[in-house]
């Protein structure tokens, strides 16, 4: 059986996705779940994207996630009478922090955030595009910011501003935000990524709205910002996924600060029993080019080695030249980390004092998957919880979870090592759902005769959180399932 991919990829729709026949191309390649940046255009313009990925899905016959990003209180430059300018080093460059700044040129532009020039002296150094383009701020003459260009350089629309070192973004949840969580929970979406949180309190007053709003998606939390470093702990046990937000944590924090950071939000995420995404500049210099740089690749797949669930693509996908292209690339990088680096499941860092039967069955179940060598690991689950338990531990077989929840599945398609399949067990015995599954799976070519088989379920299978049982099993002939009495 070949082997394949676990490592799930995340892909940022745009201006570069919605020409026609691109996402069904993306979701060929491999595309688990889409992004939305809800900091780029209107609601109709989201709502859009959401129908079309659905309809991409439908066609190609896969289910994805999506998943719904907030602006939070990220400073933007307004717009350019062209779209884009080329500044060079040396030359002065304006910011211009009024309504009526008008469009912009290659001497000045718009900013969002009117109060800028009072949080600002001469001497910052501001960093724009996640750092790309780098501002001295020479003096302040309100409304107008008197800059010089460090680097030569291309400047879009709306990029991202924050001052060298951090200190410029405020609350993390804008009126902004709160609106938008409506608008996140109107198109469904299956995840909603807090940007630039704080604390878990930020991440519960998130949950609080979404679920107000009628949303059952999953919580993301991005951490980016220094607060979120030295509160890591409690945000990743109040958000159920985690994104290592590279871009502007490597603003706040430093560049030189960021592998050990990734490693740590990685290690961190897993030990806590949440998923977690790596994300931003990954293949960054395929918006231009067709090939990754070596640097890149490797990237990626130090990125696998650390852990992460998913792999995260921005530009790339959302208004690079090459959209394809580099999904391909991150599935084939991804596809040769898996291969060459067997994981190693590590039990010294499992928690030791489980306060859940179905955490406490993961647990046993990936003690002996490692230990008396199985196919895969079937696994019945009500709301995903007990694959999520299961993929915590990086084992080398896979995790087949049969779901009813349409939703539930889409949330597994960002777990790695997951793999999920619609199955209603209602009013079935433990017996006849393994029964079932398996027989399923033998039809899909996922597993053959005499295969050995981890099977959890729960004694009653329409509740959530209720795993309690733990089977091996071989599978028989004509696929049935039979009762492992020999090791
Ligand atoms: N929906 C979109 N419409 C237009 N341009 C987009 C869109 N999504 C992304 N882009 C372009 O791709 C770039 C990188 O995408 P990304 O989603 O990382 O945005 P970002 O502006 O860096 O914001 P954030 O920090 O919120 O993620 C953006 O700066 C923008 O130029
Ligand atoms: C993804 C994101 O917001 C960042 O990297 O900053
Ligand atoms: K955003
Ligand atoms: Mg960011």
């Amino acid at each position: 059986m070949n082997h394949r991919r676990r490592t799930r990829i995340l892909a940022t729709l745009g201006p570069a996705t919605d020409a026609p026949g691109v996402l069904d191309a993306l979701l060929h390649a491999g595309v688990d779940v889409v992004r939305l940046n809800f900091s780029h255009g209107d609601p109709a313009s989201q709502k859009a994207r959401a129908q079309a990925v659905r309809e991409a899905a439908a066609r190609v016959g896969t289910e994805i996630g999506i998943l719904a990003d907030l602006p939070g209180p990220k400073i933007r430059i307004e717009r350019f009478a062209e779209g884009r300018v080329q500044l060079r080093a040396g030359e002065r460059f304006d910011l211009v922090a009024s309504d009526d700044a008008g469009p912009g040129t290659v001497h000045q532009v718009g900013v969002s955030y009117l109060g800028l020039p009072d949080d600002l002296n001469a001497g910052d150094v501001l960093l724009l595009d996640d750092g790309l383009m780098q501002l001295r701020v020479e003096s302040i003459e309100a409304p107008r910011i008197v800059t010089t260009v460090l680097n030569d350089g291309a400047l879009s629309d709306r990029k991202g501003l924050n001052r060298l070192g951090g200190g410029l973004s405020l609350g993390a949840l804008t009126e902004h935000d709160r609106a938008l969580i409506k608008v996140a929970a109107e198109l469904d979406v299956d995840f909603i990524a807090v940007s630039f949180c704080r604390n878990a309190a930020d991440m519960e007053e998130a949950r609080a709205l979404a679920r107000a709003a009628g949303s059952d998606a999953a919580l993301v939390s991005k951490i980016e910002r220094a607060e979120a470093i030295e509160n890591l702990g409690e945000i990743i046990d109040a958000s159920d996924v985690v994104m290592v937000a590279r871009g502007d944590l490597g603003v706040e924090i430093g560049d030189a600060e960021l592998p050990g950071l990734q490693k740590k939000i990685i290690r961190e995420s897993l030990a806590r029993d949440r998923v977690v995404i790596t994300a931003t500049q990954m293949l960054q210099s395929m918006v231009e080019s067709p090939i990754p740089t070596r640097a890149e690749v490797l990237d990626v797949a130090n990125a696998v080695i650390d852990g992460t669930d998913a792999v995260m693509l921005s530009a790339e996908t959302a208004a690079g030249n090459f959209p394809l292209r580099a999904v391909e690339a991150m599935a084939r990088i991804c596809l040769g980390a898996e291969r060459q680096f067997n994981q190693d499941t590590n039990f010294e860092q499992a928690q030791r004092n489980l306060q859940r039967a179905d955490q406490a069955i993961a647990m046993a179940a990936m003690f002996l998957t490692e230990h008396i060598g199985v196919r895969a690991i079937v696994a019945m689950t009500e709301s995903g919880g007990t694959a999520r338990f299961l993929s915590r531990f990086r084992s080398n077989a896979p995790i087949y979870a049969f779901s009813r929840h349409p939703g539930a599945r889409r949330r597994m398609r960002l777990m790695r090592d997951v793999f999920a399949f619609d199955y209603d067990s209602r009013g079935q015995t433990p017996r006849d759902a393994a029964r079932g599954s398996i027989q399923q799976l033998v039809e899909a070519g996922m597993l053959a005769c005499g295969d050995r088989v981890v099977f959890t379920s729960g004694e009653h299978m329409e509740t959530h959180g209720a795993t309690n049982t733990l089977r091996l099993l071989r599978v028989g002939d004509e696929g049935r399932a039979e009762g492992l009495g020999e090791l």
